[in-house]
């Protein structure tokens, strides 16, 4: 059964990394490893084989319990029934809210800024996404945010809050520690030699959780 709780790893795919049949692989390691959500983030326009792995990672999703969740596509996650994640520049998150249905997982991006998180939650977000909190590998040009801002947004708002950008196994604590319910990892969970490592790492972030 799903845990739909929202607390944990939250591992994000990137096309890079898990290119040359490393996609399915390592994604299944990091949900071996004890990821809750899993997002597909794949800025290409191939919509046949964007379907294609979409769907696998939801069969890989159901098969351990975690949810599966679509970056920026709304169309893609109505049609697989997942969760979805959007941006500022993404779509009205209102429009996707009615089109996914009250229990789908929708995330919404707020950079460093509660306004932008109390609008989310007005238009129906399941959790707000800040970050990015330290130097990132994958968008090192996202719009930074503070440590503190997790303490402030955890007092204000009580919907899960996602801590995303340069999370590494050594400063996730501190941001758990602030109010993240969800650690959401690209590079220090991927970038990986095998898919032992991922799920070794994606343990060991787990892990963090069971701590706090
Ligand atoms: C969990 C989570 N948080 C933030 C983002 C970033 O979304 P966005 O600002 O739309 O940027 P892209 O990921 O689309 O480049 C995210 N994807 N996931
Ligand atoms: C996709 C994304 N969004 C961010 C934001 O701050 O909104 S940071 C980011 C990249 C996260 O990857 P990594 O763990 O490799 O830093
Ligand atoms: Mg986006």
């Amino acid at each position: 059964m799903k845990d739909t709780k929202l607390r944990g790893l939250y591992a994000i795919t990137d096309s890079k990394l898990l290119a040359d049949g490393r996609l399915l692989p390592y994604a299944e390691a990091a949900l071996k490893g004890g990821a809750r959500l899993l997002q597909y983030r794949d800025k290409s326009e191939d919509d046949r084989r964007r379907l294609r792995e979409a769907e696998a990672l939801r069969e890989l999703c159901d098969r351990h319990g975690a949810q599966l969740i679509i970056n920026d596509d709304a169309e893609l996650a109505a049609r697989l029934g997942v969760g979805l994640h959007l941006g500022q520049e993404d779509g009205s998150l209102s429009a996707a809210r009615a089109l996914l249905g009250r229990k789908a997982i929708i995330g919404a991006t707020c950079h460093a800024r509660l306004d932008l998180a109390e609008q989310a939650i007005r238009e129906g977000a399941s959790y707000i996404a800040f970050g990015r909190f330290f130097d990132s590998n994958t968008k090192p040009g996202a719009p930074s945010a503070t440590p503190e801002l997790l303490a402030e947004a955890r007092q204000r708002f009580s919907l899960p809050i996602t801590a995303i950008g340069g999370v590494t196994l050594d400063n996730a604590p501190g941001l758990i520690a602030k109010g993240a319910s969800l650690i959401a990892v690209v590079h220090a969970l991927f970038a990986a030699e095998s898919a032992n490592e991922v799920e070794r790492r994606a343990q060991a972030f787990s892990e963090l959780f069971a701590i706090n």
